[in-house]
């Protein structure tokens, strides 16, 4: 199946389909209309046919769908059907906690390698893998055949740390850091920026409005 020409909004509303359909599926559900779909998601049943048409639909009129197998066919276009090798730079709080998560490896995304340049952390092991030293890194990337490099060291050091992840054959970067990649990266080089402190000033800004609107209709 292609996914050529799926809009980036399609993309991104991917993941979230995913999840809904994993916890139908620990739930025993096997088959599930738009319309039940749309309501545990609220999300509107047309919107639902039309993002999941772009890859045939999976649905059959009036049956709804097979959970399963649209489960397993949106976990395909988003590469979860194979493992990604992952290592993470930059082994403070931040690195350590996702290093700790070990949920990230049910869908794949195994953690391989931890990494810092304090020499106190040398041989630190969280959750089973050992702290190196950031000079391991080339051989270590090829030897373990590593696919995305997360970035959780401080902003002033990603962008050197990140072009010299690329040199290594790195292709994919999980960014932490506060700074934006894509300016020093080539083209082809794939940066996916968390910022959680983004998603806390929208829930700030919906806090402030909704205080906004509940005092003035006091
Ligand atoms: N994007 C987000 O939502 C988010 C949230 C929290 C923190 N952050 C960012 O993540 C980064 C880490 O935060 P933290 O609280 O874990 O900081 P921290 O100080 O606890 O950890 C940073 C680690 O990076 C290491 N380091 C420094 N230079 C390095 C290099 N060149 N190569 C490898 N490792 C190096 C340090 O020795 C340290 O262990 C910061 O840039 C912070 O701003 C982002």
């Amino acid at each position: 199946m292609s996914e050529k020409g799926i809009s980036k909004a399609v993309i991104k509303r991917l993941p979230r389909y995913y999840r809904y359909l994993g916890e139908l599926l620990e739930a025993g559900v096997e088959r599930i209309s738009s319309g039940e779909l749309s309501e545990r998601m609220k999300v509107t049943a047309s919107q639902i046919r039309q993002d999941l048409n772009n890859f045939g639909g999976f649905g059959q009129q009036g049956y709804g769908y097979n959970v399963r197998y649209l489960h397993d066919e949106i976990g395909k276009i988003l590469g979860l059907n194979r493992i990604h090798n992952m290592v993470i730079i930059g082994a403070g709080n931040l690195g350590q906690a996702l290093a700790n998560y070990a949920s990230f490896e049910r869908s794949g995304f195994r953690t391989v390698g931890l990494f810092d340049v304090n020499p106190v952390l040398q041989g630190v092991t969280v959750r089973g893998i050992p702290i190196r030293m950031v000079d391991e890194l080339p051989e270590f990337i090829k030897e373990n055949k590593v696919e995305i490099a997360t970035l959780t060291l401080p902003k002033s050091r990603a962008k050197e740390m990140a072009q010299l992840l690329v040199e290594y054959g790195i292709r994919a970067i999980w960014n932490f850091a506060h700074t934006d990649l894509n300016l020093v990266l080539p083209r082809d080089v794939i940066v996916e920026n968390v910022h959680l402190s983004e998603s806390l000033m929208r829930l700030s800004y919906n806090l402030t409005s909704y205080e906004e609107k509940h005092k003035t209709n006091k």
